[in-house]
C-alpha cells in the first residue's frame, strides 16, 4: 500500500460503514478498460457520499488505499475551492474511427481530448487512424497507452502520431519513461500507474521519468493526499492534471472538488468520464462548455434501487471493504 500519504483522520468503525453502503453497476455506453460494467460502493458518512471503487482485479492493501479516500470524502469536509469550475478533456475510448464523432459530440466545447493507444488487439495504424480522426474534430490531443509501448514502440508511434499535447504512461516503467523522455525529449510524458500504482508516488521525480503527474484521488487515498503530492511535484516544475478512475457521479464531484482546490491548474483534467455511463446513481456536475462546475451530488434513491448489485457482488464487495478496514486498522 502507498502508505507515503496517510490520513491522520480517525477510522470510522467498521459498523459505520457496513450499515451505509450501497454496491452498483454502472452500465457503460462503450466498453472501456475492457469493461461495459463499472461496480462502486457507494457509503454515506457525516460530511455526505464517499466512493469506494478499486477495480476488482486489485488486492487488498492497494485497495485500501481508495477505502482511505472514500472515508475522506464522507468523514471530512472538502478542501478549499479556488475556482468554481475546472477544464475537462473529452475521454475517447479504443473505439474504431467511425465511432469517434460520436463519442466526442458527448464533450461539446471540449477543446483538449484524451485518446486511447496501444490497445491489446489492436495496431499502431488503428491507433493513427483514430488520432487523426479526434484531430479533425478537437484542437488538442493527448494518448494514453497505459503502459503499453515499449521506448522502442512509443518512439516509433509518437512518429506517427501527429504533434500530442502529451503521452500518458507509454511505457509501463519508471525507468522506461525515463529513457524515452531522454530520448524523445519534444514530447511530452506524464505518468499515471507510475504514481498511482507505485508505493512511492514520488520516485517519479528523481528518476527524471515525466514531465507531468496524473493524479487520481481515489488510488491516491483522498483530496488532502493530492494536493500534499501536487504541491512537492510543483516545486519540481511537473504540473498536475486530476482524473477521474472511471468514477460514480459521487467520485467524480470529490476529484472536481480536489481539481478546484489546487492552487495551479494548467491542464484540462480527466474527470468528463461521466458522459461515457449510459446510467449514473446522480446528476454528475454541471456541464459548462468544456468545464464541470463544482457540486456536491447526492445519489438519487431510486438510481441506488435501480442499479444495486446482484447478491454475490454485494457479498463479494462487503466481504473487501471488511478486508480494507482491516488493512487501515492495521497501518
Ligand atoms: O483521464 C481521463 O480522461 C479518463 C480516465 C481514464 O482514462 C482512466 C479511467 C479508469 C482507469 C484508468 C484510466 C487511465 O487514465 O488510464
Ligand atoms: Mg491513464
Amino acid at each position: 500500500m502507498n502508505t507515503h500519504f496517510r490520513s491522520a483522520a480517525a477510522l470510522p468503525p467498521l459498523a459505520a460503514l457496513m450499515d451505509n453502503c450501497h454496491v452498483v453497476t454502472l452500465p457503460m455506453r462503450v466498453r472501456f478498460r475492457g469493461v461495459t460494467h463499472r461496480e462502486v460502493m457507494l457509503i454515506e458518512g457525516p460530511f455526505g457520499w464517499g466512493e469506494f471503487a478499486p477495480f476488482p482485479e486489485y488486492g487488498d492493501d492497494e485497495a485500501a488505499t481508495w477505502l482511505q479516500s472514500a472515508i475522506a470524502a464522507a468523514w471530512s469536509p472538502r478542501p478549499l475551492a479556488v475556482r468554481a469550475a475546472v477544464e475537462v478533456n473529452a475521454t475517447v475510448p479504443a473505439v474504431q474511427p467511425e465511432q469517434v464523432a460520436e463519442v466526442l459530440a458527448r464533450f461539446p466545447g471540449a477543446t483538449t481530448a484524451k485518446v486511447k493507444v496501444a490497445e491489446k488487439g489492436q495496431t499502431l495504424a488503428d491507433d493513427v487512424a483514430r488520432v487523426d480522426a479526434v484531430r479533425q474534430l478537437v484542437p488538442s490531443v493527448r494518448v494514453d497507452a497505459n503502459g503499453g509501448w515499449t521506448v522502442h514502440e512509443a518512439i516509433a508511434a509518437f512518429s506517427e502520431l501527429g504533434p500530442l499535447e502529451y503521452a500518458e504512461q507509454p511505457c509501463r516503467t519508471v525507468d522506461e519513461l525515463a529513457e524515452l523522455r531522454r530520448q524523445v525529449p519534444t514530447v511530452k510524458i506524464a505518468a499515471d500507474e507510475s504514481i498511482r500504482r507505485s508505493d512511492d508516488p514520488l520516485r517519479i521525480i528523481e528518476a527524471g521519468a515525466a514531465d507531468i503527474a496524473v493524479v487520481k484521488v481515489a488510488p491516491l487515498g483522498g483530496a488532502n493526499q493530492v494536493l500534499a503530492i501536487a504541491d512537492i511535484l510543483s516545486q519540481h516544475n511537473i504540473p498536475v492534471v486530476v482524473s477521474s478512475a472511471l468514477d460514480s457521479a459521487i467520485g467524480i464531484a470529490y476529484g472536481v472538488a480536489t481539481a478546484a482546490a489546487l492552487p495551479q491548474l494548467k491542464f484540462a483534467c480527466g474527470l468528463a468520464t461521466s458522459r461515457l455511463f449510459a446510467d449514473d446513481v446522480a446528476e454528475p456536475p454541471n456541464w459548462d462548455n468544456g468545464r464541470l462546475v463544482v457540486t456536491t451530488p447526492q445519489p438519487d434513491p431510486s438510481a441506488l434501487r435501480r442499479l444495486r448489485a446482484n447478491h454475490s457482488r454485494q457479498t463479494w464487495w462487503r466481504d473487501r471493504l471488511v478486508r480494507c478496514h482491516a488493512v487501515l486498522a492495521a497501518t
